[in-house]
């Protein structure tokens, strides 16, 4: 992918308007795009990045910026769901105050959106917040670098303690998807089929029949992947920045999905991995709530084509999970809100879903693995 000509995208918001500069080669420029997006060199920035990423990119994005005139300082942390933890955000807070950064400093964050999420969190909070850099490193992260949304988890819930904090920039060196391991790709591809579902059928049906090219890594499907899905993200967030009402669609299949993951234990199940069998249950709700005929076997030939699953083991606790989902940060005024799809690339944000048709359809779920 080293010759991809880079494309920029705009998140619009306002005076915080950031770009998203998609291509090959993009780490080794990295203080160029910086500093037109206004990051100063006068003061120290710290990357983040964990323990698979850092031997594979660090070094090179350490020189790119100091030989651009930066002066930089890295912090490393295990790799995994895990690292979302208030104990990680504490011994990074205590790095970056003993590295002296201050309010001019900026953090980037190097990796995928466990990394994202996190860095994010500490330049959203640390010193009531600094400049933020994403440089995305999974295909997850298409979705995870854009929108501000950044957390860490509580052992109850996920993403439980965070704030709204937008990034200066988005710089996607899609070179470094290379190196991602095929797990990792199925369940980026996760996030990227779910812009197609709740917003746009065409991109969805893409994503089906391009299911082997995206698989492969082939760049030029890769690419027109990620820019498609940053895409339609980067307009939800510009129309409703802070989940006031339409972005609460961009959590298709999570309400669920967090349940999965929290009840599994973090990391049993990477978060692609239980939003899929989240989008699986949501497309079975829709169809029979009177969405589309079809609707719940298409998006699993969807989910399946993309090697993503969509049923949960028989051991799976439905009470926990249905415990857990009250827990979602969409649990308002005693009312559960699902999003619920009535077609392939139409959602609705329903709080009139009975909590017994979620059981029943989490027990169908674990159904289907029996007969399939
Ligand atoms: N903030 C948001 O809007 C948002 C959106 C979606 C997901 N998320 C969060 O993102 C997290 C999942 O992100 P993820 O799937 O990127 O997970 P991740 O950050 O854990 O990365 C996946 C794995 O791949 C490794 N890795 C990353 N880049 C690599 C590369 N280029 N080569 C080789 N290995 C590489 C990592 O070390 C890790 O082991 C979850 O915590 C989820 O809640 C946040
Ligand atoms: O950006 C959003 O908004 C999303 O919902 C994107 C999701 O893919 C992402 O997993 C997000 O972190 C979930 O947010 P949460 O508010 O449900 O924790
Ligand atoms: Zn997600």
């Amino acid at each position: 992918m080293r010759n991809a000509t880079a494309k920029t995208l705009t998140v619009e918001l306002g005076e915080r308007s950031y770009p998203i500069v998609i291509g090959g080669g993009l780490l080794d420029r990295a203080a160029d795009y910086l500093r037109q997006a206004g990051v100063p060199d006068k003061s120290p920035l710290m990357i983040v990045s964990d323990d698979n990423v850092a031997p594979l990119y660090l070094e090179r994005l350490e020189s790119a910026l100091s030989g651009g005139g930066y002066r930089v300082v890295s912090a490393v942390v295990p790799a995994g769901e895990q690292s979302k933890s208030l104990t990680v955000y504490n011994d990074l807070v205590t790095r970056a105050i003993e590295a002296g950064l201050d309010r001019s400093s900026a953090i980037l964050a190097l990796g995928g959106g466990v990394v994202g999420d996190l860095a994010g969190f500490v330049a959203g909070t640390y010193m009531r917040g600094i400049r933020f850099v994403q440089v995305p490193t999974t295909i997850l992260a298409h979705d995870s670098s854009v929108g501000g949304k950044v957390a860490v988890n509580h052992p109850l819930a996920k993403n439980m303690i965070g704030v709204f904090h937008q990034p200066e920039l988005v710089l996607y060196d899609v070179d470094t998807l290379n190196t991602l391991p095929p797990r990792e790709v199925r369940a980026g591809l996760a996030e990227m089929v779910k812009h197609g579902l709740i917003w746009d059928r065409e991109f969805a049906e893409w994503c089906w029949n391009n299911a082997p090219r995206l698989l492969d890594l082939e760049p030029e499907a890769l690419i027109y992947g990620l820019e498609r899905g940053c895409a339609i993200k980067a307009q939800i967030v510009s129309r409703d920045e802070r989940e006031n009402d339409l972005r609460a669609i961009l959590n298709l299949g999570h309400t669920l999905g967090h349940a999965i993951e929290a009840v599994a234990g973090y990391g049993r199940y990477l978060h692609g991995e239980a939003i899929a069998v989240g989008m699986a249950a949501a497309a079975l709700l829709g169809e029979e709530r009177g969405g589309e005929t079809g609707l719940y076997a298409e998006t699993m030939l969807m989910l399946r084509a993309l090697e993503l699953p969509v049923t949960l083991p028989e051991d799976m606790d439905t009470e926990a999970l249905m415990a857990a989902m009250q827990r979602d940060k969409k649990f308002r005024e005693g009312r559960m809100v699902y999003i619920v799809p009535s077609e392939i690339g139409r959602v609705e944000i329903a709080s009139d879903v009975d909590a017994d048709a979620v059981r029943d359809v989490i027990e169908r779920l674990k159904e289907k693995e029996e007969s399939s």
